[in-house]
């Protein structure tokens, strides 16, 4: 029987009750006539703390607290796939065309099973350990062909033009992590099943026999158990070339983007759902505006998958935690988040998690830490906060699975500092246990350069390992263009500021050039608008090709200088115009322009050398012309 509690104090959405029996510490709890949902979250001998992850506006002093003896779980299963959801993993309401639903609301009811196809990879009889795949699973309305995930394209191999939609993707199912081993009694033949109904029963060691579905629950704060996790060496690839190839991260790496308001967050987050090489994206909206989440919904419905002409919604997972949402439920929408990304990565796949935002987040534990009576640490927030952030980050990772697949989590949170200041609490706990940093720009965002990602504070910790990837895809020179780029960026940073004072015209000419490759770089390289129908995506392929352009250039202007040609003549040359606008203007796989663009190089370098030695030649016979009449009219 499970422990009932009566509810002796309420602030928001913390509540105290008297326990009438056993709870446990997180365990779930459903509060007052409406069966809210709650988590008990700190427990002493006479009184349990809950907190209610939905709205807590009708409860009074006196109401039931129900214990339900589990964990706070959510039900992973296929039909989670392609859903919009709010923290609880209860569908939302979404429809852009229906005026009553065009809003985003909130979830009430728990998702009901769906029915799909289920293919058995296992037979009556066979031996089954914990995590084990059962078979494969695709939609019943589509039992056609599906695209088996382990089967996917070259990394990054960018938007399909092909008209033809590839086939729907297909998901495993797997034994729960957590089941007991033992041996398959019986098993369904294949055909369509309800997420829900038993599709066969397994027999433990110990002679218990337990039935298995297509889904199971799994405790949100739990992280599910892996084989053994793989070194990260190989690019989560964006298709935003200052990250790619200036701050890369992993696959299953962690980044962080820290910005101002309207610094371009979540524009940035949503480019990367978009374009990024992952097979699933999942994307926690938390506490943020509904109608920037609805614009969002409506924007992800419409949109093409740019790897399988397929709509993008499909494999995608939105976990929506509006600020018009309980509060509280926004801790439970990012380890919800995780554990849903888990649950596909333990099929073998690749996640890209955005969090968006992981601040308001934060505030929300502020606000519950203070109801609570907590000392409150740093900016108000609770000494906790580090650790929260610690065991959210930690779970992001490239993995061996418990049936010996590979797949990984990789994790974007954004950060929104107040009055954009980089050294609040949120910010600076989270720089710790990220291996990227993003940080946004205010004066970039402001002249309405996007990305506006600062090239001299972000950092990121993969380079080296990914080097080798970059390496043996055939950019052998990524690691050293990335540090030139970079060594520029700086320098020009410095010189800047001398510029302003003496103007760049009384420049030496060595500054002038790496004021203009550093130009360069930023303008063609670094700028790259999300809203660009040719340049909102760059492959690795097209970005190691702009990379090496640009590399060419520089070399040229350096070897110009010193054949005595003024920087200012390249920046006259229609060729530097053409490299500035060449993100712009050059699409993917049409490497004959960039080819082109090289020859032009090539060709401008060689006429503005011969015209200087023209110059040159003039001048020198100029001269021997007046010392010879010098030495005539002596
Ligand atoms: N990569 C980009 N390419 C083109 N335009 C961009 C890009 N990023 C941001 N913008 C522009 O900046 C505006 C603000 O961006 P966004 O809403 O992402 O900021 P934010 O940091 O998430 O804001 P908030 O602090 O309100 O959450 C966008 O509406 C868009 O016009």
């Amino acid at each position: 029987m499970s422990a009932r509690a009566i509810a002796t104090w309420l602030s928001g959405p913390v509540l105290r009750a008297a326990p009438e029996g056993a709870f446990v510490l997180r365990e779930a709890v459903l509060v007052g006539e409406q069966r809210l949902l709650g988590e008990v979250i700190r427990v002493a001998r006479d009184e349990i703390t809950i907190q209610v992850y939905e709205d807590t506006s009708g409860l009074r002093l006196g109401e039931v607290v129900q214990g339900t003896e589990r964990l706070l779980s959510v039900r992973l299963g296929p039909g989670i796939l392609g859903g919009i959801f709010d923290g609880l993993l209860r569908p939302i309401a979404f429809d852009p065309n229906d005026p009553e639903t065009a809003w985003v609301q909130p979830g009430l009811h728990q998702r009901a099973p769906g029915r799909f196809h289920f293919r058995p990879s296992v037979a009556v009889g066979d031996r089954l350990a914990p995590g084990a795949v059962l078979g494969e699973v695709a939609p019943e309305a589509e039992p056609g062909p599906e695209r088996d995930l382990a089967e996917r394209g070259p990394a990054g191999s960018g938007p399909a033009d092909e008209a033809e939609a590839a086939p729907r993707l297909r998901q495993r199912c797997l034994l729960p992590p957590d089941a007991q081993p033992g041996e398959l009694i019986a098993l369904a033949a294949a055909g369509d099943v309800l997420e829900d109904a038993p599709i066969g029963r397994m027999r433990a060691a110990d002679g218990s026999e337990y039935a298995i579905r297509l889904a199971h629950p799994w405790p949100v704060r739990l992280p599910r158990p892996v084989a053994k996790r793989l070194p990260a060496d190989e690019p989560m690839l964006t298709g935003q070339r200052i990250l790619d190839c200036l701050f890369p991260i992993a696959r299953g790496g962690t980044a962080s983007i820290p910005g101002g308001f309207g610094t371009g967050k979540t524009v940035l987050l949503e480019t990367i759902a978009k374009w990024c090489d992952a097979d699933v994206i999942v994307y926690v909206g938390c506490g943020e505006r509904g109608n920037e989440l609805a614009g969002l919904l409506a924007e992800f419905l419409e949109l093409e998958d740019p790897r399988s002409g397929r709509p993008l919604l499909e494999r995608t997972v939105v976990i929506a935690n509006t600020s018009n949402m309980p509060v509280a439920a926004r801790e439970a929408s990012i380890y919800t988040g995780i554990t849903v990304a888990e649950y596909f990565r333990d099929q073998g796949l690749d996640v890209a998690l955005m969090a968006d935002s992981t601040s308001r987040w934060a505030e929300a534990l502020r606000e519950v830490s203070g109801r609570l009576g907590e000392l409150p640490g740093e900016g108000g927030y609770p000494a906790y906060l580090s650790s929260r952030l610690a065991d959210f980050y930690e779970r992001a990772a490239r993995v061996e699975t418990l049936a010996g697949a590979q797949g990984s989590v990789s994790v974007m949170g954004a950060v929104s500092p107040p009055s954009g200041d980089f050294s609040e609490p949120v910010t600076n706990h989270t720089r710790r246990y990220v291996g990227g940093l993003w940080a946004l720009d205010v004066r970039r965002a402001q002249s309405r350069f996007y990305p506006a990602i600062d090239p001299l504070s972000s950092y990121s910790n993969s380079v080296q390992d990914l080097a080798r990837w970059w390496h043996r895809e055939g950019c052998t020179r990524w690691e050293a263009l990335r540090r030139r780029f970079l060594t520029l960026l700086e320098a020009e940073a410095r010189l800047e500021r001398m510029a302003r004072i003496i103007g760049r015209d009384a420049m030496p000419a060595p500054q002038r050039v790496t004021l203009l490759a550093a130009q360069l770089v930023n303008e063609a390289f670094l700028r790259q608008s999300a809203f660009s129908a040719i340049d909102r995506f760059a492959s690795p392929q097209r970005q190691a090709v702009m990379m090496r352009l640009i590399g060419r250039f520089i070399e040229e202007a350096e070897g110009l200088l010193e054949r005595g040609v003024a920087p200012e003549h390249l920046a006259g040359a229609p060729v530097f115009r053409a490299l500035i606008r060449m993100g712009e203007e050059i699409g993917e796989g049409d490497w004959e322009r960039f080819s082109a663009l090289d020859r032009e190089l090539t060709a401008t370098a060689h006429r503005l050398v011969e015209e200087v030695e023209a110059v040159q030649a003039e001048q020198s016979e100029q001269t021997e012309g007046d010392a010879n009449a010098g030495q005539g009219a002596a």
